[in-house]
């Protein structure tokens, strides 16, 4: 059974597959007033002729190590998952190899910060680590299969 590491994510690793959600060094612009920074566009919400939907994930968490056997996809639009508490959690990617997903990296997401996960980046389901959490999420509804799932060989998450 493969074995990864959990490591810490950074915008240049993730690079490849999305954005990260989180303030930037410096604000875009002042509004408010100068009450509130705003920093604009940290990622582009992809609806592939959809339209664009906000829920919340109440996900159960996983604990490590964490056997990873189901990688996913939605080709038509992004995915973004931004924590509304205060706990760290992961994010499981993969690159994509002729349509199916390459070896996957687990990435330790910081408490607070969310990501955006770009149209048909093979991805791991929602993974809170060792408490259940909500999210919320930004993702597409409309025409078309918008879910592609891969049953993988495990790969077993270590800390
Ligand atoms: N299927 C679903 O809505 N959730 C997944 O897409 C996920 O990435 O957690
Ligand atoms: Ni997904």
């Amino acid at each position: 059974m493969d074995r990864i590491k959990l490591t810490p994510i950074s915008a240049e690793a993730f690079a490849p597959y999305g954005e990260l959600l989180t303030p930037r060094a410096a604000p875009s612009r002042m509004i408010n007033a100068g009450r509130c920074e705003r920093h604009h566009a940290l990622a582009q919400v992809q609806r592939g002729g959809g339209e664009a939907i906000i829920s919340i994930f109440r996900s159960e968490a996983v604990s490590l190590p964490y056997a990873c056997t189901l990688l996913e996809r939605h080709p038509l639009g992004s995915q973004a998952f931004m924590p509304l508490g205060a706990e760290p959690w992961m994010s499981i990617v993969a690159p994509d190899e002729g349509g199916k997903p390459g070896a996957p990296l687990a990435f330790l997401v910081p408490a607070g910060m969310g990501v955006n996960l770009r149209a048909g980046v093979w991805h791991g389901v929602l993974t809170p680590l060792d408490h259940a959490a909500d999210f919320l999420v930004v993702d597409r509804e409309g025409e078309g299969v918008n879910l592609e799932e891969v049953t993988i060989a495990p790969v077993t998450v270590e800390a």
